[in-house]
């Protein structure tokens, strides 16, 4: 539900008389004052509130829109709260979900005068295209777009397939003598169909002929009868068509032509996770009905029908759950039927229910999590998850306390079966990496799991975010991948990524890994390395060790590439230890140490004894130094050290604000150096330093330059500071790469930005500043071009800084201070010609926000401006 909706719902349901302030809003859905005083506006000009006159401002529902939204309430009872238009169409499952643009569609075609648009609905077999049709009809019936009684006329065109004349005379009718046997004249399905819908299933068994009649219909509203080359019929018929094949190589592309609208119905299989049970659920729960039973069914049958994989898609699913229903009802004479898995039917494993008279609570217990996900956009950084996760726990634990009060929800066997599923294998798991979640840590686990999961309106696309860690995030990424595989059964890989993104950045917030160096064990036998692993990492109480097995039948060539993929993915900075059992793990150190950016340390013979000596001074933040300092004649080992920052010529990032404006910059740098051949690393500032100090230029034998946010001198290497760099000193520690001028511009550009990015982003409350910033990169190359300037560094942050609050000022309309002071009047030749270029550079921005810049707002910008474009 979008957050305005939110706000909305939650003061219908719960404020009755003095109304909320911008104050308590911001304060129960966690987000900033401004923004919920943006909302509560916006819902006081929608008319859904009314705004006091005292100060603080007071925000409430005007009576008769109270009044509206109950009778509205009372008369659907299934209705989801973010709804705001009920139709036939909510029978659609999916109407809310996968399905909402399709539906959206139905209601345009519907709807468009006259005479609405013909439509033509794809998909496989059994996906709900002649359902969705006779949708379509009482939707222009209910909408009063057709008459109460207006006809829906079906006919399968499969039925025809080899009688194009007899189809013919079924569609357009015929006069008497058309035919052998034509007796008398016989109306036709178009004019049965007058003035309402005419529905043609299986359309691509149209011959050509019959195509070519039709949209001469379409066009004229015109047909002629078979037989009669005279006389024009006229029929105010609305037409459907429905087909399983390529419209593209089995309609005339004439014929196509006149269908404006083409929708596509995916396969049941390509349903979320959260749709297909829904899809399932009510058909059981029909059955329930006709037979006047309770249902029951085994989990292990109903995931069997989740996952049906058969040509027949929903259609199949259904006739497959009627006939098992049928064959229950025929068998038992018990209140209660029972659906079990053959062979398993005394197994006491969870089940399902579908209680007749319950229905309506059931249904509107499923749709508690409708629309939830949307609060993760796609695309966001990964830093702001974290931000969305409060809220979006907030909102699922306040849904649910909505729905215990009124539908006892918790009585659901779904969301109790994944409860117990969660609170069984999580903490089962997280032991061997010597944490453990608290009984409050479990429950916002599993209700994000169940809220994900059962939300029907999660589908389709990947969710994809930016600025991802890797290596920040790792070692968490593996603990809620294994939980993740203990706790899902049945799940779309989009929905498993969804929840691997959002838990993983969960998790890191619940437990915290405090070892900074890795450390690696490789073990022969199955479980040799993942055992001593997970009892050093359960005694020290920290993810010290990840465990590589090599049971015999692995190879050492395998074990490698298993390692190098695993130590690509983390922070090797600090260095890396490998413990390894004998001989030939022990020789790998130049097979991997080309993947490890510090030292490498190798231990051979390790025991558990000696895992737990080095696990605790790890834990206890030893650097690799301290390690290789350690006693090793009480274990009887041996240790081998390499040295080595980076085994090829490298650049060093390092922020003393932390990781991950350097990672940012390196990925700035990394589009203008060969990372084939030059490394780019990222090193924590006060570790560098330290590095720096005690190092000898041994050390940083390979390192070009090392790249600071902070003034940092050193003998040792060039410094390169991006402070000088944006003020355009140019500097001989410049690596050749940056000896191109044009290089060295559009380098300090991107960096530019990204500071600003950091800036922008703090100052903007909606628009995305990634975006903003693009766009008014844009307007700075316009100003450019235009005047023939370079504009210099610090007037570029000015100017993106400026531009992009401004165009949000804009949007909500709010005047900026400074335009007070702005005389628009009796301005000079100059800066009326600056407007008028203004306009042009700032046209597709307010075409896109379909926002109005004002000539103020252009003149704050020239004044900023002025100095440069003077000259
Ligand atoms: N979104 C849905 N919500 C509820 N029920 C659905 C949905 N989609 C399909 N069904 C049910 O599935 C069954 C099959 O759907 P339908 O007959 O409309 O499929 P079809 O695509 O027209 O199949 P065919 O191409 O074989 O004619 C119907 O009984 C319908 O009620």
């Amino acid at each position: 539900m979008e957050a305005k909706e939110e706000i909305y719902q939650y003061i219908r349901k719960n404020i009755k008389e003095d109304g909320v302030t911008a104050q308590s809003i911001a304060e129960i859905f966690g987000i900033k004052r401004n923004v919920a005083s943006h909302y509560l506006n916006l819902l006081e000009k929608e008319g859904k509130l009314q705004k006091g006159t005292n100060r603080p401002v007071h925000f409430s529902i005007p009576t008769d829109t109270e009044k509206k939204a109950e009778e509205c309430n009372n008369m659907i009872d299934e209705r989801p709260a973010a709804q705001k238009e009920v139709s036939v169409f909510s029978k659609f499952i999916g109407y809310n979900g996968s399905m909402e643009q399709v539906i959206e569609k139905c209601k345009a075609a519907v709807n468009y005068p006259v005479n609405g648009l013909t439509m033509i609905i794809c998909g496989a077999s059994g996906v709900g295209k002649s359902y969705l049709a006779s949708l379509i009809h009482q939707y222009a019936v209910e909408s009063g777009a057709v008459e109460k009684n207006a006809p829906f006329v079906v006919l399968n065109c499969a039925d025809y397939a080899n009688n194009s004349e007899l189809l013919s005379s079924v569609l357009f009718g015929h006069v008497k003598g058309a035919f052998t046997g034509a007796n008398e004249e016989k109306q036709g399905l178009l004019a049965e169909a007058d003035g309402g819908y005419l529905f043609l299933d299986e359309v691509h068994n149209l011959s050509a002929e019959n195509q070519e009649k039709l949209f001469l219909f379409i066009d004229s509203q015109k047909y002629r009868m078979l037989g009669d080359s005279k006389n024009w019929q006229t029929a105010k018929v609305r037409l459907l068509f429905a087909t399983t094949e390529d419209i593209h190589s089995t309609l005339l592309a004439t014929f196509r032509r006149r269908i404006p609208f083409e929708i596509r119905i995916p396969d049941f299989l390509e349903r979320s996770y959260g749709e297909r049970f829904l899809l399932v659920s009510s058909f059981f729960q029909n059955e329930a009905e006709i037979l006047k039973k309770n249902i029951c069914v085994d989990s292990e049958y109903f995931r069997r029908m989740l996952n049906l994989h058969e040509e027949g898609n929903i259609g199949a699913v259904k006739s497959k759950i009627k006939v098992l229903c049928a064959q229950a009802y025929s068998q038992q004479r018990e209140e209660e039927l029972r659906i079990t898995t053959p062979g398993k039917e005394s197994s006491d494993s969870f089940h399902f229910y579908w209680n007749r008279p319950e229905k309506k609570k059931w249904m509107s217990s499923y749709q508690i999590f409708s629309n939830i996900t949307g609060c993760f956009v796609p695309g966001m950084n990964y830093s702001k998850i974290e931000e969305v996760l409060d809220l979006f726990l907030q909102t699922i634990t306040r849904r649910l306390e909505e729905n215990k009060k009124e539908n006892n929800f918790c009585e659901i066997p779904p969301f109790r079966h994944y409860e117990e599923k969660c609170r069984n294998s999580i903490n089962k798991i997280l032991k061997s990496y010597g944490y453990r979640l608290n009984e409050l840590e479990i429950d916002e686990f599993y209700k994000m799991v169940i809220a994900v999961l059962f939300d029907e309106t999660f589908f389709g696309a990947a969710f994809k975010i930016s600025g991802y860690e890797k290596k920040k995030y790792r070692k968490y990424e593996v603990m809620i991948s294994r939980i993740l595989d203990a706790v899902l059964e049945d799940y779309n890989d989009n929905v498993r990524e969804f929840l691997q993104t959002i838990l993983t950045v969960w998790l890191s917030d619940k437990v915290k890994v405090k070892s900074k160096i890795n450390a690696l064990i490789l073990m022969h036998g199955e479980h040799s390395a993942s055992s001593m692993a997970s009892l050093a990492n359960e005694m020290i109480g920290d993810y010290v060790y990840e465990a590589f097995d090599m049971p015999i039948q692995v190879h050492t060539e395998d074990l490698i590439v298993k390692v190098n993929d695993y130590v690509r993915d983390i922070e090797t900075n600090e260095g890396l230890v490998l413990l390894v059992d004998m001989g030939s793990l022990e020789r790998m150190y130049d097979k991997i140490s080309c993947n490890v950016d510090g030292d490498l340390v190798i231990v051979n013979n390790v025991s558990t004894a000696f895992a737990l000596e080095l696990g605790f001074s790890l834990f206890d933040k030893a650097d690799i130094y301290r390690i290789t300092q350690m006693d090793m004649s009480q274990f009887n080992m041996k240790m081998q050290y390499y040295k080595g920052l980076s085994q090829k010529p490298n650049i060093i990032v390092s922020c003393i604000s932390g990781e991950g404006i350097a990672v940012e910059i390196k990925e700035i740098l990394s589009r203008y150096v060969n990372t084939d051949e030059i490394d780019i690393l990222t090193m924590d500032y006060s570790e560098l330093k330290k590095q720096l100090n005690r190092g000898s230029a041994e050390d940083f034998h390979n390192t070009i330059v090392v790249f600071t946010t902070t003034p940092l001198s050193s003998t040792v290497v060039p410094v390169m500071n991006v402070e000088d760099l944006v003020n355009g000193f140019t500097n001989p520690s410049f690596p050749e790469f940056m000896l191109n001028k044009e290089n060295v511009r559009e380098f300090t550009n991107d960096i530019i930005k990204l500071f600003t990015l950091k800036g922008v982003a703090s100052r903007l409350r909606f628009l995305n500043p990634e975006v903003v910033m693009q766009e008014v990169d844009q307007v700075i190359r316009g100003y450019e071009n235009y005047y023939h300037v370079q504009l210099p560094n610090f007037l570029r942050i000015n100017l993106f800084l400026h531009t992009s609050t401004m165009i949000e000022r804009v949007l909500v309309k709010e005047e900026s201070g400074k335009i007070d002071s702005i005389d628009t009047e009796g301005i000079n030749e100059e800066s009326r010609k600056f407007i008028e270029v203004s306009k042009d550079i700032f046209k597709s921005i307010m075409m896109k926000y379909k926002i109005e810049i004002s000539d103020a707002e252009y003149l704050l910008l020239y004044q900023i401006l002025q100095s440069v474009i003077q000259k």
